[in-house]
């Protein structure tokens, strides 16, 4: 195992807070039985870590996320691209940085890029090896099944390239937070605080027919060209339709009743004179905006790999009961819902807890926003971290 840059562990090595970096993980066996060969995977760090790699912190991003959490800072003399990079505001700026609760000055934060995605890790845009394909095409349809235990397993060897042996916590929403909770579960001696919000134990059945509706969505675009279109046209359609159907189960019917109503998009009649002539509801402009956004920065295999591990996700496969699973843990632990969440309900927290080895309150986020409510509400979930597992 290689970080690419140096051979040194963290503490030692020249880093830029805010810049994407790379560790080789070489061969990955996978829970399908599948050996998938030369993983690199992508990481940002901000912070240092300390003499005995106490202050480790692992922020794991959600289905569509990056690893670029907050704001960086880069050598004087650093190119141009990594300069940008690090001014860039990121997508967790309330919660981490120098002085908030995931206080830079103080912890040595890392963000994985999940295997499998589409932000730097190895993934079905990625070049496959010779010894899958003597071009070097891309991975497309030849990329394999990944889980989320596939992926925290490849983590895991991330930890060890950067020389640490315990996470003081790993945090993560959504997919983030079924990542966190199956570190805690393979690895229990190596996470001394797990905070799992807007998250679950195990998919649910609900949640998997939302993943095959979108999966379904995707692949039925005829450029998606069973996932070998890296040479021609992307299916931005397809993307696009996945990402409306998922985006409304990220937000509360109450909110997009408050924010768009029945209005029409400005600009627009709703009346049309012929049928498929009309203009738009505000609300499916919107979800135009959401779609079109997503498929300029992701790419479609990306979202089925990401999606299929999500809808994989059991901590309790091959381990018995949930509670049997649980009962390896050894780690503090912060459960949040949020209370409109209509995808991961507070009723599959609450049973999260129940089977958790010792006794946790189920935390709440107030949002009307629904399951997004655990990204925009970043203030009620830093007093949450503050309170509990970094008090
Ligand atoms: C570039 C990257 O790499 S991003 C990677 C990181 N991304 C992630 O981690 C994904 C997680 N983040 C997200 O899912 C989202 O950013 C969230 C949930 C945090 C955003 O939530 P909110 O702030 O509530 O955004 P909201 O749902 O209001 O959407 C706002 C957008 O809709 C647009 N919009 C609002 N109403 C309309 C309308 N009627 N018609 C068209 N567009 C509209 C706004 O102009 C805004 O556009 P912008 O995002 O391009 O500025
Ligand atoms: N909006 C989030 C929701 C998934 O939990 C994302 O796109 O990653």
């Amino acid at each position: 195992m290689t970080l690419v840059g140096g051979t040194e562990r963290a503490r030692d090595f020249v880093r830029e807070d805010g810049v994407l970096a790379f560790v080789d993980v070489g061969e990955r066996p996978l829970e399908s039985g599948v050996l998938l060969p030369r993983v690199r995977l992508a990481y940002e760090t901000w912070g240092e870590l300390n003499a005995d790699a106490s202050n480790a912190v692992l922020v794991e991003h959600a289905l569509t996320g990056d690893t670029h959490l907050t704001r960086g800072r880069v050598r004087e003399h650093a190119p141009e691209i990594e300069r940008a990079r690090a001014e860039a505001p990121g997508w967790c700026e309330g919660l981490v940085g120098p002085g908030r609760v995931i206080d830079t000055n103080k912890y040595f934060v890392v963000c994985i890029n999940m295997l499998g995605g589409c932000y730097g890790s190895t993934g079905p845009a990625t070049p496959a090896p010779s010894s899958v394909d003597p071009e070097n095409k891309p991975w497309g349809s030849r990329f394999p099944f990944v889980t989320i235990r596939d992926a925290v397993r490849a983590e895991a060897a991330v930890a060890d390239a950067l020389g640490i042996q315990a996470w003081r916590l790993v945090v993560g929403g959504s997919m983030g937070g079924a990542r966190a909770l199956e570190w805690a579960v393979t690895f229990p001696e190596r996470v001394q605080a797990c905070g799992v919000v807007a998250s679950c134990a195990a998919s649910s059945a609900e949640q998997i027919a939302w993943g095959q509706a979108q999966n379904l969505a995707l692949r039925q675009d005829p450029a998606f060209n069973g996932g070998d279109y890296y040479d021609s046209d992307f299916p931005t359609a397809g993307l696009g339709l996945a990402r409306r159907i998922a985006h409304i189960t990220y937000r509360s019917a109450a909110e997009l009743q408050t924010r768009f109503s029945r209005d029409p998009q400005p600009g627009e009649s709703i009346l049309g004179v012929a049928a498929g002539t009309r203009g738009r509801y505000k609300v499916e402009s919107y979800l135009d905006h959401q779609a079109s956004k997503l498929a300029d920065r992701f790419d479609a295999n990306a979202y089925l790999t990401l999606n299929e591990a999500l809808m994989s996700h059991d901590v309790a496969r091959g381990r018995g009961s949930p509670e049997e699973a649980l009962a390896r843990t050894t780690c503090d632990w912060l459960v949040v819902a949020v209370d409109s969440d209509r995808l991961y309900f507070p009723s599959e927290s609450d049973a999260l807890c129940a089977a958790l080895p010792v006794p946790v309150p189920r935390h709440t986020i107030h949002s009307d926003a629904g399951h997004d409510g655990f990204l925009i509400e970043d203030a009620q979930l830093g007093e949450l971290v503050r309170a509990t597992v970094l008090s």
